[in-house]
């Protein structure tokens, strides 16, 4: 509204410049030279409004494309942290994966001879009490020879299974050797310890699998010892081992005891 009626006054304004009959007026010069500069600081005004309008849009692609620039950057980003969590992922799946394989027996999924070994270690560095239990199945050789390894396999991952159900979270068994076990007994002595090996010989002697419409089921022989305060964990096995050779002499399906 403002423009248009600015507009207006200026057409009148020309109009009286140019009009004949007020050339001859004292004030036509100086209103002439007004109109004049007037009209050229318009044009100087339009050509700051351009100038800024330029430098304002210019300004603006500038920030878009630093705005896209950064967004670019930040999605490459986001995309090799992904990557990298994925990667780390994986290398901790298969440090898992190795340990697992390094630390326990891949039939029976049972802690193996190096973990056993090394909580053994740990007790006797530790001064803990504890008993060892070597266990091992009776006449395990007529299981393979008379229906086959697989089957003997499928035995040993049941007899397995069912030590890991019977024993206490602290206590450790492992595959010791074929179809030899090695319970590690944690805070038990001789005694404690004998009253579990014959509970759990009893529920292993439950343990059945079927093979060709035949329920197969097994007995065990233990050979049980404490250790002694300041005995090396070798000298402990090996009167758990002396013990077991005397329980499978005596006719097996029984667990004795090494002296304290
Ligand atoms: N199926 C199967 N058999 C195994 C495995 N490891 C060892 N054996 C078998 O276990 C049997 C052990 O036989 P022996 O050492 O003679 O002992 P046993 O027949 O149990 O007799 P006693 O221990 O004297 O009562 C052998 O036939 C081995 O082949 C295994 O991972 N799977």
């Amino acid at each position: 509204m403002k423009d248009k009626e600015d507009k207006a006054f200026l057409a009148q304004v020309a109009a009286l410049i140019d009009a004949s009959e007020h050339a001859g007026h004292p004030l036509h010069d100086a209103l002439q030279r007004l109109y004049q500069r007037h009209c050229e600081q318009q044009v100087q005004i339009q050509r700051l409004i351009d100038i800024s309008d330029r430098y304002q849009s210019l300004a603006m692609e500038a920030r878009q494309v630093t705005e896209q620039r950064y967004q670019r950057t930040l999605r490459r980003q986001q995309k090799l942290s992904r990557i990298s969590d994925g990667f780390q992922a994986l290398i901790q799946e298969r440090n898992q994966a190795l340990h697992q394989a390094s630390t326990h027996d891949p039939l029976t999924g049972l802690p193996n001879r190096r973990l056993i070994l090394e909580r053994l270690e740990a007790f006797v560095r530790e001064r803990r009490r504890f008993t060892l239990t070597l266990l091992d199945i009776d006449h395990f050789k007529r299981i393979n020879d008379c229906h086959g390894h697989d089957v003997g396999d499928q035995l040993l991952m049941a007899i397995s299974h069912a030590l890991s159900e019977a024993l206490r979270d602290y206590d450790v068994c492992a595959r010791w050797g074929g179809e030899e076990f090695l319970l590690l007994l944690a805070d038990t002595d001789r005694n404690e310890a004998s009253t579990i090996v014959e509970r759990l010989r009893s529920h292993l002697a439950e343990v059945t699998i079927r093979a060709a419409d035949e329920k197969i089921s097994v007995t065990v022989s233990a050979g049980l010892c404490q250790h002694r305060p300041g005995e090396p964990h070798q000298t402990t096995l090996k009167r758990a081992d002396k013990a077991l050779l005397k329980a499978k002499q005596a006719g097996r399906d029984r667990s004795l005891s090494d002296a304290f």
